[in-house]
């Protein structure tokens, strides 16, 4: 099967191409493939399916033709990935199956917009961030609390106080599960200036990544929240670089770099 790799601000991707949704990418060769001894190395694998070809999406296939199927490293599917989507849109235009511009994507958390910026960088329509409370994080023994932001996906965004780069990720953060039934990702940030903030993240089904685009937008959304704002530009810091998010009444918006770095042949099985 042939394979590509790409990457949005360190947080990297397999990309396996799937037109006719036929090649039944099972969650064990996910967890091969992202294995970063024994496999090629990734935080998820992107398969590349016709929306018409994939039941669990065919219904948006009148308005996106390719469904970014994702999968976190350990096999698990996820309904969003900010950064996939953008990396995925890379991987469409440079194969020549999209035109620069405008188009749409499926993903398990609806259909998103993507555009290509003048300087290369990719945009993607995020939707509206919802709110749903609060709740709290345990890290090294620590507890912070935080604001459940719900992206298609669930994020916990908390300002911590501390460093972050003093933070041991190495581990699953503490989280309610009552709250959290199907896991969460975990951001904890802290303001650094007007509009900035430094985040790092624990993500559900990969562990700690470089960047994690739904985290960004979910940070900036809790960091706002600290100055009673919910709109504005904000500049968040990750490991693996710098993402822009703007949030609107009635939307948000993510971009940044997202580049192909590698392609060749998979000879791992399931
Ligand atoms: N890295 C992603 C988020 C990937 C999914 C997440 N691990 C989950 O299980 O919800 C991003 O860029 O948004």
């Amino acid at each position: 099967m042939r394979f590509l790799k790409g990457h949005g601000t360190e947080n990297d991707f397999i990309i396996l191409p799937d037109p006719g949704g036929e090649a039944g990418v099972t969650a064990s060769l996910v967890a091969k493939i992202c294995d970063r001894r024994a496999g090629i190395g990734a935080d998820g694998v992107l398969v590349v399916t016709r929306t018409k070809e994939s039941p669990e999406v065919a219904e948006h296939a009148a308005v996106a033709e390719w469904f970014m199927d994702y999968r976190n490293a350990d096999g698990s599917v996820a309904e969003m990935c900010g950064n996939g989507v953008r990396v995925f849109a890379r991987y469409l235009l440079d194969e020549g199956l999209e035109k620069p511009g405008e188009f749409m994507l499926a993903t398990r958390g609806g259909v998103r917009k993507v555009r290509v910026e003048p300087n290369g960088d990719i945009t993607v329509d995020m939707g509206k961030p919802v709110v749903r409370g609060e709740s709290v994080a345990t890290v090294g023994g620590q507890e912070y609390r935080g604001i459940h932001v719900d992206m298609g996906n669930p994020h916990l965004a908390c300002a911590i106080g501390d460093p972050v780069v003093q933070l041991d990720l190495h581990y699953q953060p503490g989280f309610d599960t009552g709250v959290f039934p199907a896991g969460v990702n975990i951001e904890l940030f802290n303001p650094v200036g007007t509009r900035r903030a430094v985040m790092r993240v624990h993500e559900r089904g990969c562990g700690e990544t470089r960047s994690c685009g739904t985290g960004t937008v979910a940070t900036a959304v809790a960091a706002a929240a600290l100055t009673g704002e919910t709109t504005g530009t904000w500049t968040i810091e990750v490991p693996g670089g710098t993402l822009t998010v703007v949030l609107e009444e009635e939307t948000s918006y993510l971009s940044g770099p997202a580049v192909i770095v590698a392609r060749g042949e998979l000879m791992l099985a399931e």
